[in-house]
């Protein structure tokens, strides 16, 4: 009799954001190791183009992709068109690769996967980071298997049946930074405090004009380490006790586990890391008015917990952003307390978990 094996291939999709990318690459080596063929959907030029494709034995395929704007642009015109050209590729795709189940980190590139899953009746898996879900998960929502989600708040916008509660996924290497290593690097004194700006993956253009404009001031008390997103450095600024990175991949977790405090925007991979490894944080979230308020939100619960101080962005001037350090310097230790206290749950093998109890089981 012919010896039957289990066809193990799975689609991942997400992207836009590096936040969109994270979850996928925790996952890649539980997959790797557990038999998985691994295929990645993307757009042409996104960050997870950047991220994935130089990923040994995971194969990237681009496909055409649209974007919901909040402004006008013709742009909002020709999208739709690129979204169903992404439909028929991805569906092309699906029927040639036969996967088992597909998982989707969320992002304008997975919508039309994911549509693509419905059609071809492929069984999908999806995860949320966000407090609330995004445009691309909202419209995935009821066709996908399952929803995982990082905060338990969210339980109450998503299909309570469909839904689970797993904690945030923090990148196994992130825990693994040497401060020495990071004060090698940047050439800083490890006794000295150490201050990371992080502006999120795309960088924010308002808290890295902000974080410069002060930095004068900064610098008197801190080493002041600043990634400013892609494209946004001002190499015209040397200072002994700043240095600028646009993106780091390999060296993150030294850069974030030097830092004694750290400023950011609220996107919510980003944070729950800093929760991780204890970071006190001062968030200055992505305002509504330009976003749909996933980071206000993000923010509120993590101020709310006593692990942030947030700071709205147009509340931002020197005094209140002086004044609010000043307090996190002050309430350290019980932050820190408080976040010791905090259970670390095992995220990624629950998405493996999900993924194999969803598959569909096919032999070869
Ligand atoms: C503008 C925008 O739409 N932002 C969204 C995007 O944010 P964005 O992708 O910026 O934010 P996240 O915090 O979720 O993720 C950023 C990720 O990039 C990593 N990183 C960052 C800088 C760097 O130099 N190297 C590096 O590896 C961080 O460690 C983190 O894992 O997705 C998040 C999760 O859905 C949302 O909460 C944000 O609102």
């Amino acid at each position: 009799m012919k010896k039957q094996t289990l066809n193990k291939q799975i689609l991942l999709t997400g992207g836009g954001t590096a936040g969109h990318v994270m979850v996928n690459l925790a996952l890649i080596p539980l997959l790797k190791e557990a038999g998985y063929h691994i295929d990645y959907i993307g757009s042409y030029d996104g960050i997870e183009k950047d991220l994935i494709s130089p990923i040994e034995g995971v194969t990237y395929h681009a496909i055409s992709t649209g974007k919901y704007r909040r402004y006008r642009s013709i742009e909002n015109i020709k999208d739709p068109f690129k979204v169903l050209n992404g439909i028929r590729q991805s569906v092309q795709l699906i029927h040639k690769l036969k996967p088992t189940i597909i998982f989707s980190k969320g992002g304008f590139v997975s919508v039309p996967v994911l549509i693509a899953a419905k059609l071809t009746r492929t069984p999908a898996v999806i995860h949320e980071s966000d407090l609330t879900p995004g445009l691309a998960n909202k419209i995935a929502m009821p066709f996908a298997k399952k929803i995982l989600v990082t905060f338990e708040e969210t339980l109450k916008y998503v299909d309570e049946k469909k839904a689970a509660f797993i904690g945030a996924v923090v990148r196994p290497e992130l825990f693994e930074g040497s401060k020495q290593q990071a004060c090698q690097l940047l050439d800083f004194n490890p006794n000295e405090p150490i201050l990371l700006v992080m502006g999120g993956s795309t960088g924010a253009k308002h808290l890295n004009e902000f974080i410069r404009s002060q930095l004068e001031v900064l610098t008197k008390k801190y080493q002041v380490i600043h990634l400013t997103g892609r494209g946004l450095m001002d190499e015209s600024i040397t200072h002994p006790r700043y240095r600028q990175f646009d993106y780091v991949k390999a060296e993150l977790n030294d850069l974030l586990t030097s830092a004694d405090v750290i400023v950011s925007r609220a996107g919510a991979n980003a944070i729950f890391e800093f929760l991780a490894l204890k970071k006190p944080m001062l968030l200055i979230p992505l305002p509504k008015r330009v976003s749909r308020g996933d980071q206000v939100l993000n923010a509120q619960v993590f101020e709310q917990a006593g692990f942030a101080k947030v700071l709205d962005e147009d509340e931002l001037s020197a005094t209140t952003f002086f004044e609010t350090l000043t307090q996190i310097e002050q309430e350290t230790p019980e932050i820190k307390a408080r976040m010791a206290k905090r259970d670390a749950k095992d995220a990624i093998h629950h998405v493996l978990e999900t993924i194999r109890a969803h598959e569909k089981h096919e032999s070869s």
